[in-house]
């Protein structure tokens, strides 16, 4: 059943309308009128309540995935979960890891890679501007990550990580063949390596600095999520989508 500040995800019931809010956290504005969440605390998962206009909600728990991407704000152009998950498997990301990060953005990366870390591990995330970091703090605190990120304001290209010993380093920012060399000096021999880029460019400036810097078991691979229709009678691909987002370079300090 729903506890006060749960997150909830709730459905139109028969429609295609979907949002996620907090249990307890009053009545909220949606573009179906008025929802009480109060009335969700204590109430069982799969619970249905009316908004202000006579439409039905299911409300059912509400996944990480659901609440970053429906509440958490953006300052920086984010990371897809597609992406964010391929990520956290070549960086071998699990419960105990110790994981840098650069840059933070609005946290959505972080914010994954702390949910696989715990219950004994920790992200450090480093980012150069102080708008995009408090961007961030909001985010990881709302999903109540916080205890596993330490949030710092670094330029990682000019200084490095200032960490040794760490079993993965993932770079999503504009210059990260700037910093492969100290993610080389911040990773545990064997440690991974994981580059996201955008462009063929980024991605053959930063192969290059990763062949440089020496790392073994160089990968690129671009994660393909097509939806499709799941409407029995029409199942088919759907028309519109995400065409690209980006590539991943996975390597292995040797
Ligand atoms: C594409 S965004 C990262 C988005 C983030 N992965 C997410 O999912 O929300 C790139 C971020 O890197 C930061 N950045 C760029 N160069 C940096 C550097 N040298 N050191 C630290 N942060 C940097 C930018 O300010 C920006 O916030």
């Amino acid at each position: 059943m729903f506890k006060r500040g749960d997150w909830a995800l709730l459905l139109e019931v028969g429609g295609g309308y979907r949002t996620v809010a907090k249990v307890g956290g009053g009545v909220v504005q949606t573009i179906r009128g008025f929802l009480d969440l109060d009335a969700l605390v204590g109430a069982p998962y799969g619970s249905v309540l009316s908004s202000s206009l006579g439409v039905r909600f299911m409300a059912l728990p509400a996944t990480i995935f659901d609440v970053i991407e429906h509440r958490f704000k953006r300052k920086a152009q984010a990371i897809y979960p597609k992406d964010a998950v391929h990520i956290v498997r070549v960086a071998g990301v699990g419960p105990g890891s110790r994981v840098a990060e650069a840059g933070t953005g609005s946290g959505f990366l972080t914010a994954v890679l702390a949910w696989y870390v715990r219950p004994w591990g920790v992200v450090y995330s480093f980012e150069r501007r102080l708008d995009h970091l408090r961007v961030a703090v909001d985010n990881i605190r709302s999903v109540g990550l916080d205890p596993y990120v330490e949030l710092q304001l670094r330029d990682v290209s000019a200084s490095g990580f200032g960490l040794a010993g760490l079993d993965a380093v993932v770079l999503d920012m504009g210059d990260p063949w700037a910093a492969v060399p100290y993610a080389k000096e911040a990773l545990k021999p064997g440690g991974a390596l994981a580059i996201f880029s955008t462009t063929v460019e980024h991605l053959v400036k930063s192969l290059a600095a990763v062949e440089e810097a020496g790392f073994c078991e160089v990968s690129v691979e671009e994660v393909l999520a097509r939806r499709w229709k799941p409407t029995l009678g029409e199942v088919r691909p759907e028309t519109f989508g995400v065409v690209h987002t980006g590539w991943i370079i996975a390597a292995r300090n040797c």
